[in-house]
């Protein structure tokens, strides 16, 4: 079974995941796809170049994602160029590792976070889908302390997705990661009994 894993930026997705893959899930991380495709020598690290300028790359011909986040970040039209651009690549990998897993493990639950899934429009993938949810205060807190960067800032990355609380409304299983990880964790072991006594995972 596939579970779509999403949330707003600094949600804990990533905190989930590992408790996930912890009982035994398996996980593909689009984040961590983001970074592979745009690895020097791929062919979206040069059209990046060539739409935004060699000056987001560093010397080393890698990328300077903290530059190019602020361009993107600050305007939606860089933002847009940006993922007509890496998107199509993120989804064929997606879709590849997913068919990959569903050959070897078909009994294993596969969990893949998508940070942008409804954003995207991807729920089709997915039989099911999990939110993690704080509320938009305490997900900026937690940006702002994880990636240092100013209310400013932070506020501009949250404004470039879907509000927290319409997420909330969507979601199939919903994880409030609000309190303690003690607290989370318990909703974890809670879903894991569930899909595992239905058969499902
Ligand atoms: C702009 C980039 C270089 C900034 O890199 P940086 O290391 O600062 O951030 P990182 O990649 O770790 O992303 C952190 C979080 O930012 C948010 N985010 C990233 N890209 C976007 C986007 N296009 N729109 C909205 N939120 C985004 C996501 O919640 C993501 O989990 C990078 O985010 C990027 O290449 N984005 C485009 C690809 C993409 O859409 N990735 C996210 C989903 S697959
Ligand atoms: N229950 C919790 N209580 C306090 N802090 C937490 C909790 N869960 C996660 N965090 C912290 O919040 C921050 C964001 O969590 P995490 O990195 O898991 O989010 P994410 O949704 O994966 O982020 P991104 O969208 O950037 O990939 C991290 O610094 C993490 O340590």
């Amino acid at each position: 079974m596939n579970i779509g894993l999403t949330g707003g930026i600094a949600t804990g997705k990533s905190t989930v995941a590992k408790l996930l893959t912890e009982r035994g899930a398996l996980l593909i991380d689009l984040d961590k796809i983001a970074r592979e495709i745009v690895e020097p020598g791929q062919p979206a690290l040069n059209r990046i170049a060539e739409r935004f300028g060699r000056e987001v790359l560093q010397e080393d011909g890698s990328l300077d994602r903290k530059k190019l986040g602020q361009i993107v970040f600050a305007d939606d039209q860089e933002r847009k160029a940006l993922e007509a651009i890496t998107h199509p690549a993120i989804r064929a990998v997606m879709k590849q590792r997913m068919a990959d897993y569903a050959r070897k493990y078909p009994q294993r639950l596969c969990v893949v976070d998508v940070p942008l899934l409804y954003e995207s429009g991807l729920t089709e993938y997915f039989e099911r889908v999990m939110v993690v949810y704080v509320p938009r205060e305490e997900q900026l807190k937690r940006l702002m302390t994880r990636d240092k960067l100013s209310a400013e800032e932070a506020e501009r990355r949250l404004a470039a997705q879907m509000d927290i609380e319409e997420k909330k409304r969507r979601a199939d299983i919903l994880i409030d990661n609000s309190g303690t990880l003690e607290e989370t964790q318990a909703q974890i072991d809670r879903f894991w009994q569930q899909t595992e006594h239905s058969g499902q995972a």
